[in-house]
């Protein structure tokens, strides 16, 4: 159940599939408006990335002794809190290898979306021993689930940070690294990703969500801002009510830079694991509202998140410091 996608090494390249002659990949990359490169033509078009294999020596995982977890009452809702951002990766790392080793066995791939921000230096230790050499790497295919509308070799790409910080130091197939075409606009790139995404459900390498229809990734590891917002929805803006889109843009962004395309929420609470990972004090108010632990008049985008099996919200100690 490989990608189809083959990687184009130059900006806007289109290349044939491998699957399927109907299908062609543009590439890019940048980082000031990130967002996964994903470009169409006469059909759909996924953005494959191509990657090389970086060598590096990394320290054993540190124990996160000091967590403490928390199941919501009646929800499929989990608090993890950890001393440290150092305790938190070490557990992220753990996490995430763990639910690719079960997708692997159950489904035969794991689908995995990322977002920008410090979520991709917090997943710095998955790229250590062991889990650089126990992974089942060839089975991850990678998305994006927002993405600044800028190339990807810019210092805004959500694409560059993530290859950058993670993506070039795991041996994970080009072709199922599905980054946006940043050769469109934030209209096309966010069509072109959702175009994307449904052949990759009509070839069963998404799952579909059989409560809601919509896609079912097996993992998405989300940051959060000061602010409340997710992926690029953010506090009082209507894209945090679109029901019908898989994949949208925002070209108001309150957080520069102003042009993004986004997963919504019915395709980000459909997803089958989510993981909110959130350090830092600047954050903790938002993570008390988030968490329904204080008086809030308006409500935040990352109150809405939710999961299909299991939401888990990662914090360390000061992000935690409100609760
Ligand atoms: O493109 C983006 O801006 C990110 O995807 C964004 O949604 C990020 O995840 C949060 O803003 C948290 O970012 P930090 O963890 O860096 O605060």
């Amino acid at each position: 159940m490989g990608c189809a996608l083959r990687m184009a090494s130059s900006m806007c390249a289109t290349t044939p599939l491998s699957l399927s002659s109907s299908l062609r990949t543009n590439l890019s990359s940048s980082r000031t408006s990130r967002a996964p490169l994903i470009s169409l033509r006469v059909s759909p078009i996924f953005q494959a990335l191509s990657f090389q294999s970086v060598r590096t020596n990394f320290k054993n995982p540190i124990s996160a002794s000091a967590s403490a977890s928390a199941r919501m009452a009646g929800q499929n809702k989990k608090i993890e809190k950890f001393e440290t951002e150092e305790e938190v990766a070490v557990r992220l790392a753990k996490y995430t290898a763990d639910l690719s080793a079960k997708f692997v066995k159950e489904r035969g791939a794991f689908t995995v979306v990322l977002s920008g921000g410090s979520l991709i230096d917090a997943l710095r230790k998955l790229a250590e021993a062991p889990y650089k050499d126990s992974v089942d790497w060839s089975k991850w295919h990678v998305f994006w689930v927002d993405e600044r509308v800028v190339k990807r070799d810019h210092v805004d790409s959500n694409y560059k940070l993530a290859l950058d910080g993670f993506l070039s130091k795991v041996p994970i197939p080009t072709g199922q690294v599905y980054a946006i075409n940043d050769a469109l606009s934030a209209e096309g790139a966010a069509d072109d990703y959702e175009t994307c995404l449904k052949h990759l459900v009509q070839r069963n390498v998404i799952a579909t969500s059989k409560t809601t229809g919509f896609p079912k990734f097996d993992l998405m590891l989300l940051g959060m801002g000061p602010d409340g917002h997710l992926a690029s929805l953010f506090p009082g803006h209507p894209l945090v009510n679109e029901k019908n889109k898989w994949v949208t843009c925002i070209k108001d962004s309150p957080k520069p830079p102003p042009e993004r395309i986004t997963f919504t929420f019915p395709v980000i609470n459909s997803a089958a694991y989510n993981a909110m990972v959130v350090t830092g004090e600047g954050k903790a108010s938002a993570v008390c509202t988030a968490l329904g632990k204080s008086q809030h008049s308006e409500t935040l985008p990352a109150q809405l998140l939710s999961a299909e099996d299991e939401l888990t919200w990662f914090l360390d100690k000061s992000a935690a410091s409100n609760l």
